[in-house]
This record gives C-alpha cells, structure tokens and sequence, in this order.
C-alpha cells in the first residue's frame, strides 16, 4: 500500500498510530480539523492541522499553540497536546517544522449550526450567554483578547449545554500594565477613514461590534442577524446608528466626518432595543443596552456583565474563576521574534526556543508532562506587519503616538485577587442544575439534535429528568419565515421600484447635463456626501450616452458607478441625483436577490437554503423541501 493510502496520511495528516477513526469535522482559514478517537484514552479528539509555509503562517501557529496551552478553564476548548509530524513531541526549535497538529477536545457543534435553526428560547440563550462571559472573563484575566468570537468559534455540546470557546487563531496578548497605543489617526488617514475602522478603532474590544451584537442577538430573536444585512460597511453602520445611540463626543466627531449623510438629527435612535425587540423581556433588553454600547470603554466588561441581572440566575462569582498565570507583555514581544527567527535563522534561534517554552509542562503526553527551561525576556520587536496591534513598551518614547487604544482599566482590580478564585469544587453546570435549569420555561422545542433520533433516548440533562421533544425547531421557525418572506418579497418588488426610478433620474441628469449650453463653472469639493457620480461624459459631439440597461448583473451596473473618469457634478444639480451608497448597496442587493432566484435558492434572509457543508459529526439542519410549503405541524407545535 502506498504510504499515503495508510491512515497515518489521510486528509494529508501525517499522524502517530494512535489516533484512528479520522474523519473530517471542516475546513477553516487554516486547514481541515478531523475528528479521530485517541487510542490512549479511547476518547474522540479534534484535530487540527497548522500548516507552517512562511513567516505568518509560522507566526500565527505558534501563537495559537502558546496561548490555548495555557487556558484552562470549564468554557474554554481544552488542548490535550501539540504534536509534530508522525505524531512525534514539538521539537526545540519548531519554526522548522512544516505542520503542526492540536489535538483538543471534540465539541460536538458549534453555536453558528445551532442558530441555523433559528434563535434559541431565553432560557437557553441565557445560559449560554452566561457561559461565555464566564470564559471571557478567564481570558482577558489571562490578558489575551479572543479577536474572533463568532458563533462559528463558540462550540457546544447540546446534552448539557455546555458552552467552550475556541479558535484561538487570531488571538493575542495584551498586557493591561502596558498601554496599548495605536497611530489610529494615521492608519484612519491613511484608508481614507473607513467606517469599519470607527467600530474597532478602540482597541480593547474583544471581537467587532457587529460581531458581538449579532451573537447576542441572533440567540434571542429570529432578527438578530439584523445587524450584519448591511449591503456595505455605510449601511451597516446605518443599521447599528438606529438602535445604538453614540453618546461620546469623540465618536459623534468621527462619524461626522465620514458619513455625514447617516447621522440622524440630533442623534436620535429610530428604533431602540425596546422597541426592535418586543418579544425579548426588560431585563435581556437591559442588559443588551449595557454590552453593546457604541463606544467599547461603555459597555459592562465580561465580568461586570455576569452580574447583571439578567445572568442572576447563574452568577456566582466564587465560581467564575480568573486566570492564576496570566500573559505579560514580554510573551507577546517573544511573539515578534518569530517571524525574525524564520526569515533569519541564526542568532536569534535559542531566544525563540526558550521563549515558546516559558512554560513548564505544557506538552502532555500520554499523560505524561515534559518540562521545559524557563523562558527568555527580550525587548525585541521586529514584526512590522501586524505594527498597529504589537503592544507598546511604555518605557520606550510613546509622545508620538496619537491615539490610545488600550486594554480596558477596568481589568487592572482583578488580575491580583486570582487566588480568590482557586475553589473549582462547584461548576456552573451543577449550579444550573441546581437552580432550577429544569425548570426552564422554553415554551417549544429544545431538540439541537434533529435528525439524531438516537438523541431522543439519551437525553438527560435538567437533573435527571429526560424530556423528549418530538418537534423539531425547524418547524416553529419556519412561521416566523413565513411571515418575514412575504412581507421580505414586497419589500424587494419596492426596492426594484425604486432603483429604476434612481437609474431614470439618472438618466434625467446625465441628459440635462450632456444639452446644457454651458455647464455650470462651479463645482463642489470632493466629499462623502457631494461628490456624486455620473457617468463618463463623450468623447465627442457625435458620442452619446447609452441609457444603463436594467441592473441584470452586477458587473454592468458596477461597472458604470465605477467608471474612472466620474466628474463631481454642478451643485445645482445635486438635488436631482441620487446618493451613490444608496444606489450601490441596492444594485447589489437586487442583483443578489435576482441570481439568488435564478439559482432556485435564497439565502440567509429568505430562509431557503441547500446544504453545502460535508456531513460530519455535527447534527445537520434536515434540508428543506423545494417548494415553499412549510413541513405539516406536529401536534405539539
Ligand atoms: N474542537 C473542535 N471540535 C469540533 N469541531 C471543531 C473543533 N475545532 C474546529 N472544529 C471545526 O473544524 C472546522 C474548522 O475550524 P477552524 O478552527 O480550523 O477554523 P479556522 O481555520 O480558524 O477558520 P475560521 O478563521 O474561519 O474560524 C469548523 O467547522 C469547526 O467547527
């Protein structure tokens, strides 16, 4: 048998004998995970291949080795071990190596494949929430910043519903001793101040706004991914601007200045949480007021946010432990060395063996620790590319800097009362148990598990008392879908209304414009707001312009918004164009819809979709019928 065809090289992993059973649980920016059970344990692990090409991808595995390594904790995605190829331990120096393998624990799905069968009832959205902060809160006490929470980086074993966060690949180091300063003024000047850049420009956050709102939202109502429909960063913005009111002046100041235009009068919010989110109770509107704040030094830290009292039910700060060894900032300057190591492999060789070995037994194997020498401070820091994030020494010269993005100081009180927290003899999970988690109100369906019948006979989780629900979710939500897809295709049959009108007063213009004996002299500076497009004039008397065709695609309408030689327009002739945004976002948005349609499917917002992940362990949402007729209700629905 050739070597590839053997186990050990399936998928392309080049593991040791002991893992077998591989089976692929998905891809990722970074490779394919498996799943295989451990021959040593007889347990399922996860398994996932760090591909080491250049200085990078070097940089980031190693990164991600170091910090998962080090957080242990109940709502963390625990890492058994770090392997090299053939299932051989991490060699000293393993910036040589071309592939690393972490072998974590199997979480059996993801938060991301649970909210594709719509949001979940409060009960279990609370605990949830819950679990997340309480992992959170162990993070930054560890003063790491996730960097990626997304639903699809929030794992879940549904029998006990318990929550671990994971993917730890974009994660970093920041030492809340040191200020993290950031040339924010310049980058923002230098990308022509994008709005994207306002909602992260206050570098504590963990995570982008919009990803947390979604999160949070997406859990509790069937609108929760409201949030992320913008059709570009302007209009998502928009979106945010109506709920979320900018209370800073600073914030006020920079929106201002790059989208005038969105700003609503006197900055009132149109639809406050309250109201977009009738259905969700006080106390959860409360409490999403508190965490998605506008401006990040607002909202409650993760270790505010377990007391507040939406969480009351769960929150037992005794329980909801920090992290006793925390990252400084000299881990993260090690992380520059890296790169300096790959690209010059010399004299900087020990330093980085040392450093990626800080800590002593790390690498477990076969339940045996190997322990490693101490690790190795520099002040060396020569990562250039990611320069906006590396944290500063504040002993080196910071009056240059512009703009401070820190570390929340809030944080500063806990890092030293972590022993306060050693008692682990109670988990959240009793507690839940304990207080009544059985007796959650879900009001429908709580089956994670559709189409795993097996399921049905296993559950027993809420002390004990295992409950069979025959319904599936699905089928709930689909009356939601039901009603958001009329009322959905009258909005579009609008919307396509409107962009012909648009393009016809275009049109208008361009011909008003083209006859004009003389055009007009005075023009506008360039700005967001008056700096409107036309399209390209005739090159000479005898050209004349093309009426746009109706949007078929996208290419042909980007085409003409995009063209090079657009020319600022004549003030008095602003009012009867149109707003470029505007125009953009809903041109796309109708070409989407339009091949959306003529692929026979709908996406995200019209609730039809096909399957297009590889069956693996995860429970799968069955697939829906091809006709838009909901499935026959159960007697329970
Ligand atoms: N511990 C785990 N248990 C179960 N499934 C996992 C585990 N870790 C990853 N997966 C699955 O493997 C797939 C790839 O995950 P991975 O973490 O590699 O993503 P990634 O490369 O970081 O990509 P992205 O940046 O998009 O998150 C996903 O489908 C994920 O659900």
């Amino acid at each position: 048998m050739a070597r590839q065809d053997t186990p050990l090289f399936l998928h392309g992993f080049d593991l040791s004998g002991h893992f077998v059973d591989l089976r692929p649980l998905g891809t990722g920016v970074t490779g394919l995970v498996l799943s295989a059970v451990d021959q040593r344990t007889g347990q399922r692990v996860a398994i996932k291949k760090l591909v080491m090409r250049d200085t990078v991808t070097v940089k980031h595995a190693l990164r991600e080795v170091k910090i998962t390594r080090r957080l242990h904790h109940e709502n963390v995605v625990r890492v058994h071990e770090v392997l090299a190829p053939y299932g051989r331990p991490l060699p000293r120096d393993p910036t040589q190596l071309s592939a690393l393998y972490i072998v974590q624990e199997c979480m059996e799905t993801d938060l991301a494949r649970l909210l594709e069968q719509g949001p979940l009832p409060t009960g279990h959205a609370t605990l949830l929430f819950y679990q997340l902060l309480r992992g959170l809160k162990f993070i930054h006490s560890a003063n790491v910043l996730h960097r990626d929470l997304k639903p699809a980086n929030i794992f879940i074993n549904t029998d006990q519903l318990l929550l671990k966060i994971g993917d730890f690949g974009l994660a970093r180091i920041v030492d809340p001793h040191y200020s993290h300063k950031v040339k924010m003024k310049l980058i923002l000047s230098k990308t022509g101040r994008k709005p994207e850049l306002l909602l992260n420009m206050h570098g504590y956050s963990d995570g982008s706004f919009v990803q947390l709102m979604c999160i949070v939202l997406s859990c509790l109502t069937i609108t929760g991914d409201l949030f992320c429909n913008g059709a570009h960063e302007l209009e998502q913005m928009q979106l945010i601007l109506d709920s979320v009111p900018v209370l800073r002046e600073e914030d006020r100041h920079d929106l201002l200045q790059v989208m005038p235009s969105y700003v609503s009068h006197g900055w009132r919010v149109k639809k406050p949480f309250s109201e977009l989110l009738p259905e969700v109770d006080a106390q959860a509107v409360d409490f999403l007021e508190r965490i998605l704040t506008f401006h990040p030094m607002d909202r409650l830290t993760a270790e505010a946010a377990l007391s507040h009292p939406f969480l009351q039910q769960y929150s037992c700060p005794e329980d909801e432990p920090t992290s006793t060894h925390p990252f400084r900032i000299e881990d993260e300057l090690e992380d520059s060395l890296i790169t300096e190591h790959k690209s010059s492999h010399s004299g900087t060789s020990s330093r980085y063996e040392n450093s990626l070995s800080t800590d002593v037994c790390w690498q477990h194997s076969g339940g045996k620790c190997r322990c490693m020498p101490p690790g190795h401070i520099t002040s060396d820091m020569g990562d250039t590319t990611e320069d906006e994030e590396v944290q500063r020494d504040p002993r080196a010269n910071s009056t240059s800097l512009l703009e401070e993005a820190q570390v929340d100081p809030r944080k500063y009180s806990h890092s030293s009362s972590a022993e306060r927290f050693l008692d682990n003899s109670h988990s959240s999970l009793d507690r839940a148990s304990g207080l009544g988690f059985g007796e959650l109100d879900c009001g429908r369906s709580c089956d994670y598990k559709v189409g795993s019948p097996s399921y049905l006979d296993k559950i027993a989780w809420r002390e004990g008392k295992p409950q069979h629900y025959s319904e599936p979710k699905l089928i709930l939500d689909l009356s939601h879908w039901k009603r958001n897809t009329s009322k959905q295709e009258e909005k579009e049959e609008e919307e396509t209304a409107d962009l012909f009108q648009e393009i016809s007063r275009w049109v208008e213009s361009t011909h008003a414009r083209l006859h004009s004996p003389s055009p007009s002299p005075s023009f506008e500076p360039r700005s967001p707001t008056c700096y409107t497009s036309s399209p390209p004039l005739p090159l000479s008397p005898t050209d004349q312009p093309t009426p746009p065709s109706p949007p078929s695609s996208t290419s042909s309408v980007s085409q003409s918004v995009n063209d090079s030689s657009f020319e600022p327009l004549p003030v008095k002739q602003k009012e009867r164009l149109f707003d470029l945004d505007v125009f953009i976002s809903r041109a796309l948005k109708l070409c989407r819809q339009n091949k959306e349609k003529g692929d026979g499917k709908k996406g995200k917002d019209g609730g039809w979709r096909e399957e297009t992940k590889q069956p693996n362990i995860h429970k799968r949402v069955p697939r829906l019928p091809e006709h838009r007729t909901p499935p026959p209700q159960t007697p329970n629905s």
